[in-house]
């Protein structure tokens, strides 16, 4: 069975539809690439697994449970959870405070504050500052330890790079490989080319809603410019 499988997904904002008829499936352990133009419907789609957008019509299951209907924090229960774009870090709460409300799930699993402190040593240095204080890069690590403490089976990651400089996107990089590595999938919304070429296996291009291009992460440049040209 397969982790996540959206079908033919309508989902927007009120009245307007961003996704209109948005598929995708990922297998556990899989790490894939959603890419796509501004406004495509990359963070809509991920969105909507939590409840986030309204949802006109299609399918969101995960595992054999139907949630596209289920209070928004069903997903994070049945083991997805997400960074999401601009961290949403709580800014009243310390970075130790901010990894525990990851807990929230009650899932067990191999992440905890010592082996999120050992993949993101900075974060131990600081678990008693606010988290909103903490350097882009350092709010990234937290916004992905929050997310790991739910012990999810699937990460979501909505734009990790952003504001990130190219040294910490190599350290981006190298950690969502230690995440694959520990059994974690990951499903990954980037526009930076090369780290989605050394982080996923597989691609999907997302343009005006619709999934119309997918392929191995090998032919991401070639695939993308003639989807994106065809349109
Ligand atoms: N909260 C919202 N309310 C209304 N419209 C929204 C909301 N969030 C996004 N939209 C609109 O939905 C469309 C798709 O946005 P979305 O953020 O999903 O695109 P994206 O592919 O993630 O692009 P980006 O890279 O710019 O984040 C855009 O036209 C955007 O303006």
């Amino acid at each position: 069975m397969s982790l996540l499988r959206i079908e033919a997904l309508f989902a927007g904002y009120g009245a307007s539809t961003v996704l209109h008829g948005a598929d995708l499936t990922i297998e556990a352990g899989e790490s894939v690439a959603v890419v796509g133009r501004n406004g495509a419907g990359k963070s809509t789609l991920l969105l909507s697994l939590f409840r986030e957008t309204n949802v006109t019509g299609g399918a969101i299951w995960v595992g054999d449970t139907r949630i596209e209907r289920m209070p928004g924090y069903t997903a994070a229960k049945l083991g997805i959870s997400i960074a999401p774009q601009g961290r949403r870090l709580l800014p009243n709460l310390t970075v130790r405070e901010n990894l525990l409300l990851g807990k929230a799930t009650g899932r067990a699993g191999p992440w905890d504050l010592r082996s999120i402190f050992k993949l993101f040593p900075v974060l131990e240095e600081r678990a008693g500052q606010m988290g909103t204080m903490l350097s882009g890069g350092q709010q990234q690590m937290l916004a992905i330890g929050r997310a790991l403490m739910a012990n999810p089976n699937l990460l979501l990651l909505d734009e990790p790079s952003e504001g990130l400089s190219p040294v910490l996107v190599d350290g981006l990089v190298d950690t969502l490989i230690d995440i694959r590595k520990a059994g974690t999938g990951v499903l990954v919304v980037e526009q930076h080319l090369s780290l989605v070429k050394r982080a996923a296996e597989r691609f999907v291009i997302l343009s005006k809603g619709e999934v119309v291009g997918a392929g191995p992460i090998e032919l991401i440049g070639a695939a993308e410019n003639q989807a994106l040209m065809a349109l």
